[in-house]
């Protein structure tokens, strides 16, 4: 049987694209379906945007420490020349990867794409065939359904905005909520977050979250705990935002950062007796799902690692590779760092504080109050904390990091996790001296000896 393609792609994100321009660099007869801005979320209103407007904050930080130490003076953003500087930069990221899928004879077909049967895709109202089908349609932001839900916005929207309103209330003090919360307040905007449950960051270690979130309170955030929102109304200036518990809150714009959900609805699914739930796609450990040339790649799994570009990436290069036949074996995750973008930043790899805490007999908890040890190396970052746990063999298995620089640092704990480096291995290396990384590798060293 003769297919129009080799392999198809739903979804142009990082879940698709790596792998695409691998098989077409392999020879292969690839396209792409996109309903949306070609290259997906991360690329044009996720990761790339947020860490293009975050950038700058990163310096008012520094400069807010040292003028409480007496040194230097404050520094200024302007939220409408970051935002202009953004609307200028990110849109060219997409015309970009169209003119890379056009030099590698990728075929991007823009519309809807949708399963009609094993082998072909529907998009809008054409279809094509193919050997292979990779579904890597990723998340949406998932929408309170509350009275007055159509009053309230999404990360896209607030990435887009020009200018800042004066009251901003986030609903979630999860990841989205909290690094936009960091931003907002240090430009002077009012910032509620109202969290249904009794703390924000879930996932991440207490101590950390609680420096944060003392930070980010002493800076003018207003948390509110345990509030369940009921309704949003439009008043003559601003909203109303009412919750279960009786909280009332004025603001000019409410974002509901209340998760992601997968999209699997309307991809024909069903009819293929390809399994999803709530989390997303089910697959096996070759990322196949229940029809075997059909993958799922992406945020669209069904998994619980975490949700990140980087293991988008991961999964896509591993559907490449096994499409090939360069790779037969199951798939096998390397420790997956994450990272929040607050002040000071937190990072976490490997066996968390509370796995680590929940088995003594396996695992050493090493406490480094690296803040307060070396000073002059962290920038006057009193805060800055790093959690290593060292597992029997005095090998390095999970580490998480509060401190600004700890988005460049986890990727070095990264290494030193997936290589298995014990302290005789980290003597017989030289770093540069001084330096937050120095640093780290010496309190590495220690722990581990
Ligand atoms: C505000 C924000 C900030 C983030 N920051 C970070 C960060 O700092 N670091 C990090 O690692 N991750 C971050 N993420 C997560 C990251 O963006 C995702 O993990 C990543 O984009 C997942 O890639 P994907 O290809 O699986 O999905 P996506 O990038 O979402 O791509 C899926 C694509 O499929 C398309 N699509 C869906 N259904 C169809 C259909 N039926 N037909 C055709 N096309 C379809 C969509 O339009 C979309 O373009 C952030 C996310 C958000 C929202
Ligand atoms: N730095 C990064 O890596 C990064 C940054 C941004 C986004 N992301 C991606 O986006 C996802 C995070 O999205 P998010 O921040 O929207 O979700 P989240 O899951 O991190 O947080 C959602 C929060 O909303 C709360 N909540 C849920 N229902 C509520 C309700 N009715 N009222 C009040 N609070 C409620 C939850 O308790 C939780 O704390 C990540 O999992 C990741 O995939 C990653």
């Amino acid at each position: 049987m003769t297919y129009d393609y080799d392999i198809v792609f739903i979804g142009s994100g990082h879940a698709s694209w790596h792998a695409a321009v691998t098989l077409a660099q392999s020879g292969k007869k690839v396209a792409v379906i996109e309903k949306d801005m070609t290259a997906g979320t991360c690329t044009n209103y996720g990761c790339n945007a947020k860490f293009l407007l975050d950038s700058p904050f990163e310096f008012l930080d520094g400069l807010d420490r040292y003028e409480r130490a007496g040194i230097g003076t404050k520094g200024t953003i302007s939220w409408e020349e970051l935002m202009a500087f953004k609307k200028r930069e990110i849109p060219t990221y997409a015309p970009f990867m169209e003119g890379m899928f056009a030099q590698m004879n990728i075929d991007l077909l823009k519309g809807y794409g949708k399963l009609r049967d094993e082998h072909t895709v529907a998009v809008d109202d054409k279809a094509i065939t193919a050997d292979y089908i990779v579904l890597g349609t990723g998340q949406r932001p998932a929408r309170l359904n509350i009275e007055g839900k159509e009053l309230l916005h999404d990360s896209r929207a607030f990435l887009e905005l020009d200018s800042l309103p004066n009251r901003i209330t986030f609903v979630g003090a999860g990841i989205i909520s909290m690094e936009f919360a960091t931003m907002a307040v240090k430009l002077g905007s009012e910032v509620h977050i109202v969290e249904f449950a009794d703390k924000a960051l879930a996932a991440y270690p207490e101590n950390d979250v609680r420096t944060v979130v003392d930070k980010l309170r002493a800076e003018g955030v207003q948390f509110h705990f345990g509030q369940a929102v009921e309704k949003v109304e439009a008043l003559e200036a601003g909203l109303l935002l009412t919750t279960a518990q009786g909280l009332v809150i004025e603001t000019d714009y409410v974002l509901d950062a209340t998760g992601r959900i997968p999209n699997v609805e309307n991809l024909g699914l069903e009819d293929l007796g390809i399994e999803y739930n709530r989390s997303g796609i089910v697959v096996n450990d070759y990322l196949q799902t229940a029809v075997p040339h059909i993958f799922a790649s992406g945020d669209v799994v069904d998994k619980t690692i975490p949700r990140l570009t980087p293991t988008a990436s991961f999964e896509s290069d591993y559907i490449a590779d096994f499409i090939l036949g360069v790779n037969e074996k199951p798939i096998s995750y390397p420790v997956v760092p994450n990272l929040v973008f607050t002040f000071p930043r937190i990072a976490q790899v490997g066996v968390t504080v509370a796995e680590a805490k929940a088995d003594p007999d396996n695992y050493k908890i090493v406490e480094v109050p690296f803040g307060q040890q070396i000073k002059f190396q962290t920038k006057l970052e009193d805060e800055a904390r790093f959690t290593l746990i060292v597992n029997k063999n005095k090998e390095l298995a999970g580490a998480s990091l509060l401190s600004n620089e700890a988005g460049e640092m986890i990727n070095l704990i990264t290494l030193m996790i997936n290589q298995k480096l014990k302290a005789a291995d980290l003597s017989q290396m030289i770093f540069a001296f001084p330096g937050t990384s120095n640093a780290l590798i010496n309190a590495v060293k220690t722990a581990l000896s």
